[in-house]
């Protein structure tokens, strides 16, 4: 739709075929030379704007709407009919503290898409005042002046620079038709990205000519470009900006909040097992139904409302703080108590709602702030996995807490950089990397309850191994650890030049211990026994339960006879001394059988030997050691 004006006689801009009139008033602006300071730079001074009206653009429009309706700031430029076109600042920071807006030094030429007009832009900033004065132009001497509606037309393009975008809006400056002028205004920069694209041609060539503006010629070319062209290009740009739109939405919110239901249903499925695993499962599961909850419902209602903004954002903490609790749990971190573990989260949530009352910036700086926290207590958490991993799943949890921690750094920095007026989306990261985040977001919650699943069944392995390898009663090594470690024993005892000797240990009448003071006692004379022959050898011995009130240790000696040395100290450090059980006082005796266990002999041949010679112990009268010769 075209728009097309008319100043009249009295300095009335009319719009034809726009819905909206423009008004017009005094001027109220001060021109460029008795506002700024500073001088302002300038491109090639003297060229005039002598082009068409441009249409309204959508982008423009909402564009429009968004940084200036929806905001009660108010812009005032000041047109020069003719002269370079320059965008005055005092500078960047104070232009921006006044305006909220991304605000540049003198902009470069804008790209060859766009017609270029010069025109001086002088923004003086009454950013309070009301609108639709939000945007007025002086127009040059002589001309009639006009004020300019926010929703007046204009084309989206950015500047060649690919640091500073501009929306340029079209106006007939000097009221008369068929003429046109544009005055730069700043891109919000969540658009920044999409507008660029669309003019990456022209800027690449621009930036080809290693030249810091158009030359002359290509100014006269962009100005005789057919404006239809550029408006084609900003209708792209619109389109493209809407779909990009609704891509991100439905990436950042509504993908993400299933990929944390997949992983809280996952969770539940998986709930079995012993009450750890199921109550860390469980809280994980809570913790990212209540995510997933947040995330679609953010996604789904309508975009403008600002309310699902903080509900997702207070779902997202809460259900962090419950997830955090849960890995806590896992890792075996000590709980926080639960009053403080509610004064926290209540704490969190009332932070969030005063700095969503105050504004959307601090709410936005808030939750970063909030969320870059709560991912490095995540990632402090489980620091024992990430400094010394057990096994593959935790390094696999902390490396992926870290990328997680890593995300909120990025965020919290694009939302410091942000320089475009405030949107609803809770991340500031701009596309494509928003598609990203939004991608990683949806994963994450899954890769959690994988790895959640992983550590569970690692710890279960863990104590399925101890289990096995370990005897309950006495703590010893069962007969299947010993007999798993033999082999390598073996050969690196033989390495060393030494004698691998098999001794076995029996309890003397060990069933009348039992028949006199019950299996009860019985039991804590095995643990006695054994506590005094692990105290009595070497650390790192292999000393099994053997079996019953059977022990087999693993020697390694000079020569038999040192073995059988040590095996009379084991027979002296149990029989020597009686045990003490309350009241009770037991004396205890133990035989004790060896046999040497030479290169290539197998193991069960010499345990077979030892055995035979604890049974001459025992036939020779009990608590004694004898030691089977070497053939
Ligand atoms: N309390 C208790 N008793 C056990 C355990 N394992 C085996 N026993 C008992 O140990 C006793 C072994 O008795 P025997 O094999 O007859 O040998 P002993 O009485 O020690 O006699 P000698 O070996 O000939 O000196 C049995 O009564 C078993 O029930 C155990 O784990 N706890």
């Amino acid at each position: 739709m075209a728009w097309r004006r008319e100043i009249s006689s009295a300095g009335t801009v009319m719009s034809h075929s726009g819905e909206r009139p423009m008004t017009t008033g005094p001027v109220t602006g001060k021109t460029l030379s008795d506002s700024a300071p500073d001088t302002p730079r300038s491109t090639n001074r003297g060229s005039a704007a002598r082009t068409r009206v441009a249409p309204t653009s959508s982008l423009c429009s909402r564009v429009s709407a968004a940084a200036m309706g929806s905001r009660t700031d108010s812009l005032r430029t000041n047109v020069a009919a003719t002269g370079p076109m320059s965008i005055w600042s005092p500078s960047r920071s104070a232009m921006r503290s006044e305006t909220g807006l991304p605000l540049t030094d003198t902009g470069p030429p804008p790209c060859g898409t766009c017609t270029f007009a010069p025109v001086t832009v002088t923004w003086i900033s009454q950013w309070r005042a009301a609108m639709p004065s939000a945007l007025s132009t002086t127009a040059p001497p002589g001309a009639a002046p006009m004020r300019w509606s926010p929703a007046l037309s204009g084309t989206g393009s950015c500047s060649p620079s690919g640091k500073t975008s501009f929306i340029l809006l079209s106006c007939n400056g000097e009221g008369r038709a068929g003429q046109h002028r544009r005055v730069s205004y700043p891109c919000p920069g969540r658009h920044r990205g999409k507008v660029r694209q669309a003019c990456d041609a022209p800027r690449r060539t621009w930036r080809g000519s290693g030249r810091p503006g158009p030359t002359s010629q290509a100014f006269k070319s962009a100005r005789r470009r057919p404006i239809q062209a550029s408006n084609a290009a900003s209708a792209a740009c619109a389109r493209r900006l809407r779909a990009m739109d609704s891509i991100d939405i439905l990436f950042a919110y509504v993908i993400g909040g299933f990929g944390a239901w997949a992983a809280a249903l996952m969770m539940l499925i998986a709930v079995q097992g012993d009450r750890l695993h199921r109550d860390v499962l469980l809280r994980c599961a809570l913790g990212f139904a209540v995510l997933g909850a947040g995330m679609v419902l953010s996604g789904l209602v309508e975009r403008t409302a600002r309310w699902p903004t903080l509900t997702l954002a207070l779902s997202a903490v809460v259900a962090t703080l419950v997830i955090y609790r849960a890995l806590r749990q896992l890792v075996g971190v000590p709980p926080i108590p639960r009053p403080r573990r509610l004064s926290e989260i209540a704490a969190l949530c009332l932070l969030l709602l005063v700095a969503w009352s105050a504004g959307s910036r601090s709410f936005a700086l808030a939750f970063h702030l909030v969320g870059l926290a709560l991912s490095l207590g995540l990632t402090w958490a489980v620091r024992r996995a990430l400094l010394a991993p057990r096994n593959a799943a935790e390094t696999a949890m902390a490396a992926t807490l870290l990328f997680y921690a890593g995300t909120w750094v990025f965020a919290l920095y694009a939302t410091l950089q942000h320089d475009g007026p405030e949107h609803r989306h809770l991340l500031y990261v701009e596309p494509p990397l928003l598609a990203a985040y939004g991608v990683s977001y949806a994963l994450l919650p899954l890769l959690v309850g994988a790895h959640v699943l992983n550590l569970a069944n690692a710890r279960l392995d863990r104590r399925l191994r101890r289990q096995a390898s370990t005897d309950e009663l006495s703590g010893l090594l069962t007969r299947r650890a010993l007999n798993e470690c033999t082999g390598k024993w073996q050969a690196d005892v033989l390495e060393r030049g030494r004698q691998p000797v098999v001794v076995l240990l029996d309890v003397d009448h060990f069933k009348r211990i039992n028949d006199t003071h019950g299996h009860e006692r019985g039991d804590q004379v095995l643990r006695a026994v054994s506590g005094r022959l692990s105290g009595a050898l070497p650390a790192g011995t292999p000393l099994s339960r053997w079996g019953g009130e059977e022990f087999l240790v693993l020697l390694d000696a000079a020569d038999l006879d040192e073995a059988g040395a040590t095996a009379e100290r084991l027979r002296e450090a149990v029989g020597g001394t009686p045990f003490a059980f309350g009241a009770t006082c037991l004396r205890v005796t133990i035989s004790i059988g060896g046999a040497p266990w030479p290169a290539g002999g197998v193991f069960s041949r010499a345990v077979a030997k030892a055995d035979a010679a604890l049974y001459a112990a025992k036939h020779g009268g009990r608590d004694q050691v004898r030691m089977a010769d070497a053939g």
